[in-house]
């Protein structure tokens, strides 16, 4: 018989990892993906951009912060499942409201624990993502034939579009909490409450938006800038917000983007995207500024890339004048960042916001802030019916 906390993850080449119930018990199915992030595990929970995987966290032991209602980064927890190695027993931290065992249970979340996640995590790392699931309390005792049969049965990451599951269904506004330079209209793809905050903090009144918005409604609003969120799910997906953003380029709206916003720019300058073998997640990753040479250590959370050629300046292919590279990651020269040079238009793959994560990069909104302010300062452009909006 099986013991009613009895856990195993199984990925789908069949590799098992036995272990014990962790939050809700039954069963889950996603992208088996590691984390290095040795802090910050609430933000990663509830960072949308997890929808629809299975996070490894590969820092040992996991819980011992427990959860509390100010580190959520949105209304939920959005991974599919959760392992860890150890989770911590007890809660120990004057901000903790809760155990991070109850967050899971009451989100729903299926997680594993006393895990081996190192051996995971060097399997993932030589074979690439795979598909896996967690079957805990009574789907543990599944054949593991059966457990192998639905994870294989589940749909890949590749070519799935989750933007609708995680975006807000009606809009929101958070003031500026700085002296007021205008409005920023945020595509919510899987949005960050750090990064609203990031915003607001520069002198933004944030106009989150669903993911459905058009751009007709998009104009009347008339932003003074756009902003696409991070956000799951592969953006050669989301043709409809690569085209949306096309008519913000065209538009001569000023655009920033972060992660999978990042990507769509890339995908609407011209360029493909690529599914990378396991992705960066942690808060740990390095990246160079190209233009000043100067390091910074990110928090990223990618399992895509942009296609564009790094250390030269190269006209868009879909005719948004000159580009380039303005970010590489240091562990696998991968594309980390893209600057337009004839729009006002850049974007960043790695988390200025940093929540988690380290604030190396938190001059980026600024230098948006800055981008927003001269683009008016040489259009002579109005602030609009942002004005009546706000
Ligand atoms: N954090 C994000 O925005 C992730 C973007 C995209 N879903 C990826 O995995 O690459």
């Amino acid at each position: 018989m099986t013991r009613p906390t009895a856990a195993v993850l199984v990925l789908e080449d069949g590799t098992r990892y036995e272990g014990d119930a962790y939050g809700a018990v039954g069963t889950t199915l996603g992208e088996v993906v590691f984390s290095t992030g040795m802090t910050g595990y609430q933000e990663t929970l509830t960072d949308p951009s997890y929808a629809g995987q299975i996070v490894v966290e590969t820092a040992p032991h996991i819980g011992n912060t427990g959860v509390n209602a100010e580190d959520m980064e949105s209304r939920r927890i959005w991974t599919a499942g959760f392992a860890v190695r150890d989770a911590s027993r007890v809660v120990s931290n004057w901000r903790a409201e809760g155990s991070l065992d109850d967050a899971l249970a009451d989100a729903g979340v299926v997680g594993i624990r006393s895990i081996d996640t190192r051996a995971i995590t060097r399997r993932i790392r030589s074979e690439g993502a795979m598909r896996g699931g967690v079957f805990s309390g009574e789907a543990a005792g599944l054949e593991p034939e059966e457990q192998l049969r639905r994870v294989r049965e589940q749909e890949p990451m590749a070519g799935r579009n989750l933007s609708s599951v995680v975006s807000t269904d009606a809009a929101y506004v958070e003031p500026a909490t700085s002296e007021r330079i205008g409005s920023v209209a945020i595509i919510d793809l899987g949005i960050k409450r750090a990064t609203v905050h990031a915003l607001a903090a520069r002198g933004f009144d944030v106009h989150v938006v669903p993911a459905t918005t058009t751009i007709d409604e998009l104009r009347a609003l008339a932003p003074t800038a756009v902003f696409y969120s991070n956000g799951p799910g592969d953006p050669e997906a989301s043709a409809a917000h690569v085209e949306l953003l096309q008519s913000v380029l065209r538009d001569g709206t000023p655009f920033f983007g972060i992660c999978f916003g990042n990507q769509l720019l890339g995908r609407a300058l011209g360029f493909g995207t690529y599914k990378l073998p396991f992705g960066h997640r942690g808060i740990n990753q390095p990246v160079r500024d190209q233009a000043t040479g100067r390091i910074e250590i990110t928090a990223q959370n990618h399992g895509f890339a942009v296609d564009a050629p790094i250390g030269e300046v190269v006209d868009t292919p879909a005719g948004f004048g000159r580009a380039e590279v303005s970010y590489v990651g240091l562990n696998d020269q991968v594309v980390e960042g893209l600057r337009c040079l004839d729009i006002p238009a850049f974007s960043v793959q790695f988390h200025p916001e940093a929540a988690a994560g380290p604030h190396d990069s938190a001059d980026i909104f600024d230098r948006f802030r800055d981008m927003v302010l001269e683009h008016r300062r040489t259009t002579d452009a109005p602030e609009g019916a942002a004005e009546e909006n706000a």
